[in-house]
């Protein structure tokens, strides 16, 4: 379907997303972007990615979206259809990928102002191929579990961005996308927005979603399961509850 590739993991759960070796440098700059990530996140993970302006957070999570190939390595994304090398799928495989099978995050930029909620959240389904009336009645259902009743007609335009951001993860959401990516996704809320909006995230993941999300917020990566820190493209620490010996948040000291 997306060009799928046989790979095993020996012993262990096999990665909804595992990176090797990747490498990213933009046309016409002298240093990598990334610099040989090597990463594997488990299905039902929370994972933040953290690091210093410009150690290449973004381009990290736009590799492993498929959004940007990578100079070189590779990404391999376990669907429900089997292992795809995301890294070796042309633009137009990417964007169907993206489409049917990843969900996205960012703090703005997908969806559009003049739409309603509503159209916003559907207009994710109708691109798969739904109907729009089918596609209307699931994007009502999402939005009123992300507590949106009463503004599913209003423009995006006009809502708040508390209120905009739920309407982002309903439409991460409505196609069923088992991993999502949020790219600063309560960097422009105030905390208490932010800790709502990350309460609805970290609600996907206990709801059998795996959530890779790139902040600058300690608040948000001591929430997540696991916390990956980049410095100039590399991984330099990599925490989990679990390293920490129990269900407490991400170890002591790694944010500071
Ligand atoms: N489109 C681009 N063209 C050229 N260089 C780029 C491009 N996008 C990013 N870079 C460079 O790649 C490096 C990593 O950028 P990236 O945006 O991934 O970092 P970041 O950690 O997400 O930063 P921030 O926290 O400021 O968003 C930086 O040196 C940046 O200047």
């Amino acid at each position: 379907m997306w060009g799928a590739v046989s790979r095993c993991q020996p012993g262990g759960m096999t990665p909804i997303l595992a990176a090797r070796g990747l490498t990213m440098v933009y046309p016409g700059s002298a240093t990598p972007a990334l610099d040989g990530v090597d990463l594997d996140v488990l299905p039902g993970e929370s994972v933040a990615v953290m690091g210093a302006s410009g150690s290449g957070k973004t381009t990290l999570l736009h590799v492993l979206a498929g959004i940007l190939r990578p100079t070189s390595g590779a990404v391999t994304l376990t669907t429900a259809s089997g292992p795809v090398a995301v890294h070796e799928l042309d633009d137009a495989g990417r964007s169907r990928l993206r489409r049917e099978a990843l969900g996205f995050v960012f703090q703005q930029g997908l969806l559009l102002d003049e739409l309603s909620a509503l159209e916003n959240v559907a207009v994710a389904r109708m691109l798969t191929g739904v109907p729009r009336a089918q596609a209307e009645f699931e994007a009502a259902r999402w939005l009123e579990a992300l507590g949106l009743v009463g503004l599913e007609r209003r423009r995006l335009g006009a809502l708040s961005g508390g209120q905009a951001q739920r309407v982002a993860i309903a439409r991460a959401q409505i196609t069923g996308a088992r991993l999502l990516f949020a790219d600063e996704p309560t960097g422009a809320l105030d905390s208490r927005t932010g800790a709502e909006v990350l309460d609805l995230l970290l609600g996907a993941v206990a709801q059998g979603r795996t959530l890779v999300v790139v902040t600058h917020d300690g608040q948000v990566a001591a929430r997540c399961d696991r916390v990956v820190e980049l410095r100039d493209g590399r991984v330099v620490a990599d925490s989990s509850r679990a390293d920490a010996g129990g269900t407490g948040p991400a170890r002591q000291g790694f944010l500071s």
